[in-house]
Parts: C-alpha cells; structure tokens; sequence
C-alpha cells in the first residue's frame, strides 16, 4: 500500500466541497517554520440539509466554528475526526527533538499496489492481532478508550508537544455533510460525545513530516480576530462582577448562616467556574487565510514536490450508511485537484459488506468518466450525489447524468435485496471476489483487501491516470476487541507503517 505523509480522514457522510482542500492544508505542512511540530490541519464539519430552521442545533456553530478559533490562537484545534488533514510522522509517536532528515522513510511506494508482496503485507496489517498490541491504540496510531476517539487523539497529540491548526475557508465550505435532523439521533449524538469527554480513558493492552521545501513563497498568514480588545475587555468585566457578586454571596453567609445563602453562594461558584472554563476560546481567536493557489503555481513550476496523499474514508453499516453515498464521498476526494499518481483512497468497510464493496467496483468505473468531466466542466461540488441532487445534470451534462443514474439504481437495488445477486456481476473477475463472501459474518471475518484501481496502470476516458482506489475490510474475530473506529483507522495506518519504516 501507499504511505503518504499527509492522510486525511473523512467520514462516509462528509463529502469534499472543495477540490483545493489539500493544497490548503499543505499551505501549512510545506511551511518549513510550523511543519516539524504539526501534527493535523482541521477543517470544519459544515452540514447539508439540516431541518427548517435548525431547531436541534444541528450546525453546531460554536463547536465547529467559533470555539476552533479560539483553540488555534492559544496551543491548537482539537480533533473533530473527519476533515481532517494529518502527518503521519504524528501518529508514530511525539515530534523529534530536532528535525531529522529522514523523508526517505515517509516515501509513497513505489512497488504497484496490486503486486503480490504489497497485497500480502495489507492483510497481515489488517489482522485483529495488533488490537491486542500494547502499541497500537496507546503510543501509536489514533488512540483507544474513548468513545470519543478523535477527541483523545488530538488531545493525546497535543500533550506530546504537536501542534494542530484550524483552517475555515471563507471562499466555500471545504467540506459538506449530513448531521442528524431527528431528535432521537441528536439525543443519541451528544449522549455519546458527552461520556466520551468526560470518560476516563480504559488502558489498553492491545517518520517524518511532509518533504519540507525550502523557505519559499508565503503560504499562509494569520491575525488575531477583531473582536479581541472587546472578548478581553468583557472577560475582565465580567469577573469583576462575578467576584464582587461572590463577595457579597460570602458576607451575606457570614451575617446570616442560612441554607438558602449557602447554596445561592454554591450555585454561582458552579456557574462562576463554567464561565470561567470557556475563556480560553475567547482569549486569542486566530484568523488564518491560505495562498493555493501559490502552492499551484510554484508546484507546476517545479520547485515544490506535492508530497503523496492517503484519505481514508471509514463506513460501518450499508444500512444506516448508504453505499451509494459512501461512494459519492470517496469520489469526491479522488476528483480533487491533485496529481493523480500521489492520490489513493482507501475505504475501511467495518460492515464487511458486500454491498458496500459492489458501490465501490461500480464507482471506480464510473470514476473513469466522472474525473474528467469534473476538470473539463470545472466543477466544484465533486460528490456526484450531492451534485446531481442539487438540480445538476440537465442539458449537456445529461449523459454523465445518465451514467450515474444506472449505476445508483443498480446499487440500491442490491440494497433492496440485502445481497449482490448474479445480474449485478458483469465479469468474472468481479465474481471471484464476491466468492471471498461466503461461510462467515460480519463479525467474524479474515481481513478483505481489493485494490479497484491502481495507478499504475488504470486510466480515465481521456487517458489520463487514475488515482489509488482500495477496499479494506480488516479482520474482526469475536474473541478480540475492535476498538470501532480508531481500530478501523489503525488497520488503515498500519497497512502502510511497515512499508514506510521498511522504506
Ligand atoms: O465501529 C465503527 C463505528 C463507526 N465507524 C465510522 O465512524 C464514522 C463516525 O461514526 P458515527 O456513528 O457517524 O459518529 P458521529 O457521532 O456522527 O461522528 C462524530 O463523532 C465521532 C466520535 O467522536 C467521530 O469519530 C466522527 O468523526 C464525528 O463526525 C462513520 O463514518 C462510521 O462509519 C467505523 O468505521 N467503525
């Protein structure tokens, strides 16, 4: 398998709304001045379709966009588990103490990914043995126990000594997805994210840094937010407040001894410390703005080098996740305007569906004409199902419209049946995988991997390459903990860490 330096991580219901999003990021990891303690660059979650005037909160403005700017300015955004841009150097462990000069190890490979040796090193790292590692999940990779893995990896990032940024595009949204409109799922949503913050992490038994170029053109800029002067001006009023009206809580007690005075005094020290508490993001909120198109024009002139990019995009259930949208998401991220040949995409199946992976033979053909027709057409919503369903495809665009119609049809007809019958397989190679379906469950399975397309040799209509496109189920033994999704990343991780340090 590939091992990028820079990863990103999407959810299966967050699509990219920006095919610039990775030279955004790598505005940042090229920065030689921040790149050495960088461990991730995080983008918001922006949300689509929320329900007539938002009633459950669901855009969560202060989580996703306020309070990041906050963080940024003091030591950094913590991690919102999907958007997010990484180094890898950041999930084998704490930064060096000084920059080594060892980028050699973080080198894509260059073996083709379907050869035989390549294929076998991705199951073994697929296997649920590492889950009982004492590495995996505590000193490397994204962190085990938590429900809230993102959260404790970012934060377990940080106390290692990295550092993260927080990267909100004025231009569009980088990234769109789907957040719950029921309240039931709200309900759920934040009852989960909840435990999980204030959940003491269980003890689990279970590099490099982008090549940074010289100094060169600037990347990036930031400021600190207008609103500053007034935020401090009205933290040092307000405690003033508070502390004359905690002053006169406590003298009222002395005079009077009462219960009621007691508890008054106890309820605003409560309120008081949760006021308190939420200053930091106040206190230094930082504006960034980044230069793509600089990172374009000095990569075509040849004096930057784009470091190769994996995005893993994570699905667990074709029913609740349908794989026609799973689809869409990973295409979304193989249209990005990136060369190709550095470009994979990797799909961690944790439902072991064969529904899932008949979405993703169906996209990798239809990639060979959705890529093309994203750069002749310029388009910028590269999700074809958040394309289409937003009044696309009339006109000129109705054959490519035609094509997707087919394949979304024949995905949710499988979906229908809850199994992929003989009509829906085409050629026999096609049939010799879905073979691999039979005799076990989904949670009780050996590690799957399919590579779909392969750079090295597939092209689109216009005969240009076509980025990495690899399926990965990783094995799951009922016997064995799977660690949800931080497990389904690490096998993910994992598939490349041997590769990169054997590199
Ligand atoms: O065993 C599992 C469980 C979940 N997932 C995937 O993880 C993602 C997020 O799971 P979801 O159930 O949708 O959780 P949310 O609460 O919607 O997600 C938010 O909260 C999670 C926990 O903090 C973060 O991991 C997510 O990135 C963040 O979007 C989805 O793509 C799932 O397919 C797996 O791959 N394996």
């Amino acid at each position: 398998m590939t091992a990028a330096p820079v990863i990103l991580t999407l959810d299966c219901d967050m699509h990219s709304n920006d095919p610039i999003a990775p030279l955004r990021a790598l505005c940042y990891f090229l920065d030689p001045a921040i790149a050495p303690t960088l461990a991730y660059v995080q983008f918001p979650q922006r949300f689509l379709g929320l329900n007539s005037g938002d009633i459950y909160g669901g855009e969560m403005r202060r989580v996703f966009r306020i309070d990041p700017l906050g963080m940024d300015g003091l030591r950094g955004v913590g991690n919102f588990g999907t958007c997010c841009f990484f180094s890898r150097r950041s999930l084998y462990g704490p930064p060096p103490a000084a920059p080594t000069n060892d980028e050699s190890k973080v080198r894509s490979a260059d073996w083709p990914l379907s050869s035989e040796s390549v294929l076998r090193r991705a199951h073994e790292a697929a296997g649920c043995r590492y889950e009982n590692s004492e590495e995996w999940g505590n000193r490397i990779g994204f962190r085990y126990g938590s429900l809230v893995e993102d959260y404790f990896t970012g934060f377990r990032m940080q106390c290692e000594g990295w550092r993260s940024v927080f990267c909100d595009p004025v231009e569009r949204p980088a990234f769109l997805g789907q957040a719950p409109k029921s309240l039931i799922d709200v309900l759920r949503q934040y009852r989960r994210w909840t435990m999980g913050l204030y959940q003491k992490p269980s003890p689990t038994k279970a590099s490099s840094s982008p090549a940074t170029p010289p100094a060169m053109v600037e990347l990036h800029t930031h400021h600190a937010h207008p609103r500053i002067l007034f935020n401090r001006l009205h933290i040092f009023v307000y405690a003033a407040a508070l502390l004359a009206l905690l002053y006169r809580h406590t003298a009222l007690l002395e005079s009077r001894p009462v219960a009621s005075s007691l508890l008054l005094l106890l309820a605003d020290l409560v309120l008081a410390l949760m006021w308190l508490f939420s200053q930091g993001f106040r206190w230094r909120p930082l504006l960034r703005q980044e230069f793509p198109d600089r990172l374009s024009a000095a990569a075509a002139a040849g004096s930057v080098w784009l470091p190769a990019l994996d995005v893993f995009v994570c699905t667990a259930d074709p029913y609740k996740e349908p794989p026609v949208s799973v689809a869409s998401t990973a295409l979304s991220a193989m249209a990005f305007d990136y060369p190709a040949g550095r470009l994979s995409v990797y799909v961690s199946d944790d439902g072991c569906s064969e529904l899932t992976l008949l979405a993703f033979i169906e996209a990798a053909k239809f990639a060979r004409y959705w890529l093309p027709f994203c750069r002749e057409k310029g388009i910028m919503e590269r999700s074809p199902e958040a394309y289409f369903e937003s009044g696309n495809g009339d006109g000129d665009v109705e054959e490519i419209k035609i094509i997707y119609e087919e394949l979304r049809c024949k995905i949710e007809r499988a979906v229908q049946k809850g199994y992929v019958d003989d009509t829906l397989i085409t050629s026999p190679e096609d049939r010799q995988t879905f073979e691999k379906w039979k005799n076990f469950t989904r949670k009780d399975h050996p590690a799957i991997v399919q590579v779909l397309l392969d750079s090295s040799r597939d092209t689109d209509v216009a005969g240009d390459p076509l980025p990495n496109l690899v399926y990965l189920s990783r094995e799951k033994r009922r016997s064995t903990p799977h660690h949800f999704k931080a497990g389904a990343l690490n096998a993910l991780v994992r598939s490349n860490y041997h590769q990169s340090l054997a590199n």
